[in-house]
């Protein structure tokens, strides 16, 4: 018998005697009647076993995926098997399988090659040898696949990519999936790091980042699950059809019950906002679909997202604040009834004094109450029956008039009552730029808006600070950590305000500044969002390699990034060869039916996803239409998206942001619609594919487009 034979035999007698020991383990735990009284240790207990059951049926078809040999120091090496959950002997004693999460699978994951290798244990660091690192495979109970990713005895010492190259080769469906068996040592570190650190991780394009941010999440659950609830997690996720393109992993890691939402979704809660003002459709149109719209990206803070997004405009906010609280109490003593006063130094005594711990809104509504108090103990003094009756009227219209002349302390009253007075002051200010610190283009821009009653999407982190500063943020609605998706799109107030609501900065923050399509409004540099941080509570890491695409499309989007934005942030391909990316010219009149060429030659193959990146949304409904009546059932895809159902998708480029599909096709790629500041857009459109890239272009590619003769891996 040679060595894989031999291996897979060994596999498969462990194998068998693991799933009789779990089959046994459900047996016994099935033959005990559920119970559905009301004794609540009971109940408790009844709860216990449902979780054990549920997962030792998750176990009995795919118990584990990999074996490590270790010698602890001083001990004898022995195998672990470790899966996705971890499972008991029948009496509770020695673990058959362990948590991919426990501190010794660490080591399945870190390893790396050499002659020692250590996990940090709650005991202190643990120190060994490794022997075998093994993949298996095994799907519905059945022995699929072994792979030996390292063997001590073998000629070759490293570690190999062999079973990753394997994994990542496979075709997608529409779901986003997890990873356990093949996580890298670099996404391990971010996993597993720990809980009261606000991580800051720039990945490229395909690096793993949105996947290694759901792997933390389980990890956290798992490691902290006494201080840690899910309910109180939360993802950021750009846009509705994301979150519905991750949701599905998030169960298969034991998180199903983690919140997910848009930054705008959740401000609006908070806000008690009708409805969330995101990027909706009209304004990433507004932005995406023609050039000269799109404002200045050289002039950075007069873009009314990056200005409005700094934290020096939460300094704007502060001094506003403080002026609005110190006019609070209103110039005048409070009479309920003529003859009776209080004083308004009182007032401002109690306001001043004993409130002045809490914020401002809940000051105000102490201050009211106790005036109203006061009242009804003047009230008693009255010296008649008729006098009362008659007082009590006056007091509680007098009462009702007085509270009206305090501010309205609402986040969107405040807001508005900022621009108002900012555009007031701006109207006699000629000549200068700023007004009480705002760039005067955006007071009249953002006055407007509010005119009409518009809260934009860059007005919400604002928004939510001054509901933080005025009002106290309860209990049940903190974080226990944040996930921030896509967060080269997020503005540092952004980030600050969500600090706010998160104990312990408890965030992982990820990605791209490569992929920053969304300028006016994101950051520069992830020094703008660690500044946020005292230089304890942040760390950095760096996501360099990329798993997602093939070399050949990899090396062909790296050249456009280094053409078009001269950037050192290139992706670096695990090495998985295909096809070379293909260009193809077609002419406007004939593109359309170039595309559906072209579709049909990558049909013909074995891909399940397929998309067409067109450059604006009015190009993929007239696209969309063309194949649909050429008879090729394409799902359009716009921004007001929620769901995403795979297949042949079309969809403008921006939008493709986040997912992935085996083929992509660009469409336009020439210079009329990739002009010199969109090659960060060309970039995330091409890293979008795994197996296969095309591109049509017309006559002039954009400058930062390699041409087909280059050495790129393109072909024509
Ligand atoms: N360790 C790994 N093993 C197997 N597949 C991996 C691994 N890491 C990442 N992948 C795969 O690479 C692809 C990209 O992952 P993901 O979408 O999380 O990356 P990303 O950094 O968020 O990408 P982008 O910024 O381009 O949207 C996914 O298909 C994911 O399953």
């Amino acid at each position: 018998m040679d060595h894989f034979q031999s291996a897979y035999q060994e596999e498969k007698e462990r194998l068998d005697r693991t799933l009789r020991d779990i089959d046994n383990q459900l047996r016994a735990l099935r033959s005990i009647p559920v119970y559905t009284g009301h004794d609540f240790t009971e109940q408790v207990l009844e709860a216990g076993r449902e979780s054990h059951r549920q997962q030792l049926e998750r176990s009995i078809r795919e118990p584990y995926f990999g074996r490590l040999d270790f010698e602890e120091q001083g001990k004898e090496a022995q195998p672990l098997y470790i899966g996705k959950v971890g499972v008991g002997d029948q009496d509770g004693g020695k673990p058959v399988v362990i948590d991919w999460r426990a501190p010794v699978a660490s080591l399945f994951y870190s390893f790396t090659g050499g002659d020692s290798a250590a996990y940090e244990a709650p005991e202190g660091l643990i120190e060994g040898l490794v022997y075998l690192k093994r993949n298996i495979v095994i799907r519905k109970g059945i022995l699929e696949r072994v792979v030996d990713t390292y063997n001590k005895d073998s000629e070759g010492p490293a570690v190999s990519d062999e079973f990753l190259v394997y994994r990542l080769g496979e075709n997608k469906d529409n779901r986003l999936r997890d990873i356990v068996s093949t996580i890298q040592a670099e996404q391990d570190l971010i996993i597993r790091a720990a809980r009261n650190t606000a991580l800051i991780i720039q990945g490229v394009a395909g690096s793993g980042k949105t996947t290694v941010a759901l792997h933390r999440l389980a990890f956290l659950l798992y490691q902290y699950k006494e201080q840690i609830k899910a309910e109180r997690m939360v993802i950021f996720a750009p846009n509705h059809m994301f979150i519905d393109y991750i949701s599905e992993v998030l169960p298969e890691l034991g998180v199903g019950d983690i919140q997910q939402s848009t930054f705008g979704d959740w401000a609006a809660r908070v806000l008690g906002l009708d409805q969330a003002p995101t990027d909706g459709p009209e304004s990433l149109a507004r932005w995406f679909d023609g050039g000269d719209k799109r404002g200045d990206a050289s002039k950075d803070m007069e873009l009314p997202g990056r200005f409005k997004g700094a934290i020096a405009f939460k300094s704007v906010l502060d001094g506003y604040l403080e002026e609005v609280e110190s006019g609070c109490v209103p110039e005048l003593d409070f009479e309920p009834w003529d003859g009776t006063k209080l004083s308004r130094q009182t007032i401002v005594e109690w306001f001043e004094g004993e409130y002045r711990h809490y914020p401002v809104a809940r000051r105000k509504e102490r201050v009211l109450a106790r005036i109203h108090r006061w009242a009804e103990m003047e009230l008693k003094k009255s010296p008649s029956a008729a006098a009362l009756k008659e007082r009590k009227k006056k007091a509680q219209q007098r009462e009702k008039a007085y509270a009206k002349k305090w501010p309205e302390l609402e986040a969107v009253a405040l807001y508005k009552g900022l621009f108002h007075s900012v555009s007031a002051k701006a109207k006699t200010s000629s000549g200068h730029d700023l007004v009480f610190g705002i760039p005067k283009e955006i007071v009249k821009e953002t006055q407007t808006y509010l005119k009409k009653g518009i809260i934009q999407e860059e007005d919400l982190a604002a928004l939510l600070y001054l509901y933080s500063r005025i009002h106290e943020i309860e209990g049940n609605m903190t974080f226990d950590h944040v996930v921030i998706d896509e967060a080269q799109d997020f503005s540092p107030l952004q980030v600050a305000v969500l600090d706010r609501f998160v104990r312990g900065h408890s965030f992982s923050i990820l990605g791209d500044l490569s992929q920053g399509i969304h300028y006016y409004k994101g950051v520069r540099s992830w020094n703008e969002m660690q500044a946020l941080f005292a230089p304890e509570e942040t760390a950095y890491f760096a996501l360099t390699r990329s798993y997602r695409s093939t070399m050949e499309i990899i090396d062909f989007a790296n050249e456009i990034l280094k053409r078009g934005v001269g950037t050192e942030l290139l992706a670096v391909p695990v090495f998985r060869s295909g096809e070379p990316v293909r260009l193809k010219p077609a002419a406007e009149e004939v593109r359309l039916a170039a595309i559906s060429d072209v579709l049909k030659q990558v049909l013909s193959g074995s891909h399940r996803t397929i998309a067409l990146l067109t450059r604006t949304m009015e190009e993929a409904e007239q696209l969309h239409a063309y194949l649909n009546e050429a008879g090729m059932g394409a799902n359009l895809i716009g921004g007001d998206q929620r769901r995403y159902t795979g297949g042949i998708s079309v969809l403008p480029v921006y939008l493709s942001k986040g997912l992935e599909f085996d083929a992509v096709i660009v469409t336009d790629v020439d210079r009329e619609h990739y002009g010199p500041g969109d090659a960060r857009l060309l970039y995330v459109g091409c890293t979008r594919a795994l197996h296969e890239l095309w591109l049509l272009h017309g006559q002039d590619l954009p400058v930062y487009v390699p041409g087909p003769q280059e050495d790129t891996g393109t072909a024509v």
